[in-house]
């Protein structure tokens, strides 16, 4: 559980976190988003200590993270995944970082094989590829088996084995009981894998909610429809006050009116359809709807108004 609380935090003139405050809970993957300079990596700093706050507080399991003996077992970081001293082996850095903690070598085993990095265990860290460091930084979260993870882009520079990996891995641990925190500008993978998701927009809590919540949010009224007699169609929907919008010859997105109501209209007047299917909204669409007035840095081109799109 972590728990943060107006947590406030300034670079001389500069805001980074505003009165932040929010829970992490144990059982759950809860998704940490935001755009660039938003202050994920501020507020993960903050919690394990590696920068102090300008006020306010946050605690992991009850404590702040210095106030724990053994902080390892409580808490599982990956936040820079090069921090590592790249002259030693895999096996060698993971073995130093137990000692201080009475982790020996059966453990260390452990995690090297729950992260995929037998064959490269006794290699130096410095020949390592991103991928493979983003799994040793993993497995350096996982040596103290603690109740807490904050994986901060976990799934940078992995391939999409390691990504779906990483997921399954995420999920299986809240399902242990564990807290686990991650941030990713991955929107569809955040999907898959978080069940709540917290966003910052510039320092401040812009959402806390489940993902489903979000998601729900997000769904639209638009509905897709395939037909070979779009042409026949396309008048008599619009008849109906729905605006028609045809994304290719046999095919149309249909917005203003329920999928149940198209199918009776192309029925009445004999019109076949091929498909009829209500179109959800993405976590990606309701990210940007949240987050469209707090880019620190937008190209304008991303800024103009988005074109019909073809889902
Ligand atoms: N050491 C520092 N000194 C001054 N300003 C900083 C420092 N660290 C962060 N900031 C500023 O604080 C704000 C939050 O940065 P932070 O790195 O936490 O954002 P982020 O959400 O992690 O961004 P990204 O998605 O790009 O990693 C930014 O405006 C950043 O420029």
């Amino acid at each position: 559980m972590i728990h943060a609380e107006n947590l406030t935090k300034r670079y001389g003139e500069r805001t980074a976190l505003d009165s932040v405050s929010f829970d992490v809970k144990p059982g759950l993957v809860t998704g940490f988003l935001g755009p660039n300079g938003a202050g994920k990596s501020t507020t993960m700093r903050l919690i394990v200590g590696l920068d102090r706050a300008t006020s306010g507080s946050v605690t992991v399991n009850g404590r702040r993270y210095a106030e724990h003996a053994a902080p390892l077992r409580e808490v599982g970081v990956l936040l820079d995944a090069k921090a590592v001293h790249r002259g030693r082996s895999a096996f060698d850095h993971l073995l130093a970082m137990g000692a201080t903690h009475g982790i020996g070598r059966k453990r260390v085993d452990e995690v090297i094989a729950l992260t995929g990095l037998e064959s490269v265990a006794k290699k130096r860290v410095g020949g390592f590829s991103l991928g493979m460091g983003q799994r040793l930084g993993i497995a350096a979260a996982l040596l103290g088996d603690p109740a807490t993870l904050i994986l901060d882009e976990p799934v940078n520079g992995l391939d999409p084995e390691g990504v779906v990996w990483v997921r399954n891995l995420a999920r299986h641990l809240a399902r242990e009981g564990r807290t686990v925190f991650l941030s990713s500008h991955l929107m569809s993978e955040m999907a898959q894998t978080a069940d709540h998701i917290i966003v910052l927009g510039r320092g401040r809590v812009i959402a806390d909610e489940s993902v489903e919540t979000i998601m729900a949010r997000a769904k639209g009224d638009a509905v897709r429809v395939r037909t070979p007699h779009a042409a026949q169609l396309t008048p008599l929907l619009a008849e109906q006050s729905a605006s028609v919008t045809g994304t290719a010859a046999d095919l149309l997105e249909v917005h203003g009116i329920p999928a149940a109501r198209i199918g009776e209209i192309a029925a009445a007047s004999g019109v076949i359809l091929h498909e009829l299917t209500p179109l959800d909204g993405s976590l990606e669409d309701a990210y940007m709807a949240l987050t469209q007035d707090e880019v620190e840095y937008r190209d304008t081109a991303a800024a103009a108004p988005t074109p019909e799109v073809v889902r």
